[in-house]
């Protein structure tokens, strides 16, 4: 006699089929995430931007294919809830003991929401909240060196330095180390007179851009007290026109480190097949943030999202029951209407049913800039978005005034159901301070900085390509460290597609007089001798701009980067301060 009825067959059958694919995913993400070390020995920047985005592709695609199979194996069965309740109970018991139990568990739900629709997503069918698929904490051992401080740290970190095979050699390494050393003097001399430290690092190297990094921590064995640190190795071309490593910067501290894990930046390669511990370790060193920023930070964006939901709805059972969803702060969007709590560190944007004047676009073209921005190298100035179909709320956590908002402008968004506010699409962003409050509070120096950094910005997005669009100061914010980055994505395009024109003087009094412009516009042209009006209203602001970034009214510049652009030239942007990089410390 068959042990199985035709339905659990067909359970397990799809059980196996889909850890199939997602062994599949995987192999292909980690081939991609292998070949960083060769990219960056090589110097191949084009290469390294190119994997990026193939690296991005890779998931979705293979969810595709998953489903196709998944269809033909299923056949009739494949709306039947109880198989697919069987499939679960089938697949937990095949990854129990997988290495990226976590990971596959999502890939699971990733398949069951894109077959059956998200809206007959329950509990009982995928992978989420149920306690015995929370994570587990376990060792971090098999992903860690460790080393005792004998020379002091300076000698530690040669020692460091030697684990790791790269095969390029350090075009001068004693001067690097000897840097360091100066640096150390400088920021922090205390770590120079330890001795016995335990330095711990990660086996694998982190590479993203032009950089690769050990990332660690120091651990104090008497007080067990530690302090994470990462290594910058960088390369360029020696006299003798071969390719050398340079030490270029030894950042210590969780503030620095939680800068360079910013949530502005793109995605770290992690050579290693086992990202699950390396998240549990990034924790460590970073107890500020949350798990499914360092999921993010390491490229496995679609597991970073079951991580959110799991933070999210732990932080509303959390939040006091007269804590309410709001506005947002700041100017309304004509084309997104956001919202966020308080206390919350994030914000929810949803795409508005109807734009308001002057907005021309629809929802598809908003959907491919925020897409434009998910695949762009972000160069610290862009917030990194996160997309979600069907995010459950519950309704009385919503302010009247923000579900009456809701109910009029975004109703294609969402459903109400019983006590639930179902968003069917939704962006969520890390919450920033919208610069236009920010310079209103904000001392002179403060001010001065601020404004600085936010023609930095603009000017480091110009060299990566990026064009914001509406540069107005109320579209950037403000980071809990004082850095501006750029939210608003519905005009965003590439630098090298805008036609940047100088205004033509007007040959007559009626045209010089005319409050409308009196010569043709094409749909890429830009003025950059209009860019005074982003400060209407802010005379200090733009006193400190005219001064600091006067380049950005100028036609060349605009012209001067683009042409940089197509060159093929890619913009070095350091993800830590000048003063930590050991160069300014050279002999
Ligand atoms: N990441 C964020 N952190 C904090 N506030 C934000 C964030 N994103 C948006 N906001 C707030 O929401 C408002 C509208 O957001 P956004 O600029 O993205 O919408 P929009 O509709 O595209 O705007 P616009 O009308 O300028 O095109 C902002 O002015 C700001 O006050």
């Amino acid at each position: 006699m068959h042990p199985f009825t035709t339905e659990q067959q067909v359970s397990h059958k799809l059980a196996r089929a889909i850890l199939a694919g997602f062994e599949s995913m995987f192999a292909e993400f980690l081939n991609i995430t292998l070949g960083a070390q060769s990219r960056f020995e090589r110097a191949a920047w084009q290469e390294v931007q190119d994997a990026m985005r193939q690296r991005l592709q890779v998931y979705e695609n293979k969810v595709k294919l998953v489903c196709e199979a998944v269809k033909v194996i299923a056949y009739r069965e494949l709306d039947h809830s109880d198989v697919w309740h069987r499939a679960k109970n089938d697949y937990a018991q095949l990854v129990a003991d997988h290495e990226n139990a976590l990971i596959a568990q999502t890939f699971f739900n990733s398949i069951y929401g894109s077959l059956l629709g998200q809206q007959k997503i329950r509990d009982v069918h995928r992978f989420i909240l149920q306690e015995k698929y929370r994570p587990e904490p376990r060792s971090t051992d098999s992903i860690l060196y460790q080393l005792t401080e004998t020379e002091g740290i300076i000698g530690s970190l040669r020692q460091v330095l030697n684990v790791f095979p790269l095969r390029i050699p350090f075009e001068n390494l004693e001067r690097d180390l000897k840097a360091a050393h100066r640096v150390l003097e400088k920021i922090n001399p205390e770590l120079l007179t330890r001795q016995n430290d335990t330095i711990e690092f990660g086996r694998s190297l982190f590479f993203r851009n032009k950089a690769a990094y050990i990332v660690g921590r120091l651990i104090d064995p008497s007080s067990g007290e530690h302090l994470p640190f990462a290594i910058t190795l960088l390369n360029r071309k020696n006299n003798d026109g071969d390719t050398c490593l340079y030490l270029d910067a030894f950042i210590i501290g969780e503030e620095q480190l939680s800068k360079l894990f910013g949530f502005a930046r793109s995605y770290f390669m992690v050579d290693t097949d086992q990202p699950v511990r390396y998240v549990d370790y990034l924790c460590r060193l970073l107890p500020n943030k949350e798990r499914f920023e360092l999921f993010n930070a390491i490229g496995f964006i679609k597991h970073a999202k079951t991580e959110f939901y799991r933070f999210k709805v732990d932080y509303t059972k959390r939040m006091p029951g007269t804590t309410k969803y709001v506005s947002a702060p700041g100017v309304r969007g004509m084309v997104m209407l956001v919202f966020t709590t308080p206390d919350s560190d994030y914000v929810y944007k949803v795409i508005r049913d109807r734009f308001r004047p002057p907005k021309t676009s629809n929802r598809q073209e908003v959907m491919a800039k925020y897409d434009f921005v998910k695949q762009a190298d972000r160069v610290g100035r862009l917030v990194d978005t996160h997309e979600f179909n069907y995010l459950a709320f519950d309704r009385q956590r919503f302010s009247p005034e923000l579900l009456e908002e809701m109910t009029s402008e975004v109703a294609d968004s969402i459903t109400l159901s019983g006590n639930a506010l179902i968003l069917r699409h939704v962006y969520v962003e890390r919450k920033v301070t919208p610069l236009n409050l920010y310079i209103k509070e904000a001392s002179e120096q403060a001010l001065e900085q601020v404004i600085d950094d936010y023609g930095t910005t603009i000017k480091q997005l110009a060299a990566a390509n990026i064009f914001p669009g509406d540069m107005l100061i109320k579209n950037f914010g403000v980071t809990r460290w004082g850095r501006v980055v750029f939210y608003d994505y519905d005009e965003i395009c590439p630098l090298t597609d805008c036609h940047f024109r100088t205004l033509p003087k007007p040959d007559n009094e009626i045209d010089a007089l005319s409050e409308q412009p009196w010569f043709d516009i094409g749909e890429d042209d830009v003025f950059p001798e209009q860019f005074p009006v982003f400060f209407a209203g802010h005379h200090e602001a733009k006193k400190y701009f005219d001064c600091l970034h006067h380049d950005l009214y100028s036609v060349e510049f605009w012209k001067k980067t683009q042409e940089v652009i197509k060159s093929g030239t890619l913009v070095d942007v350091y993800p830590y301060k000048k003063e930590w990089r050991l160069k300014h410390f050279n002999a």
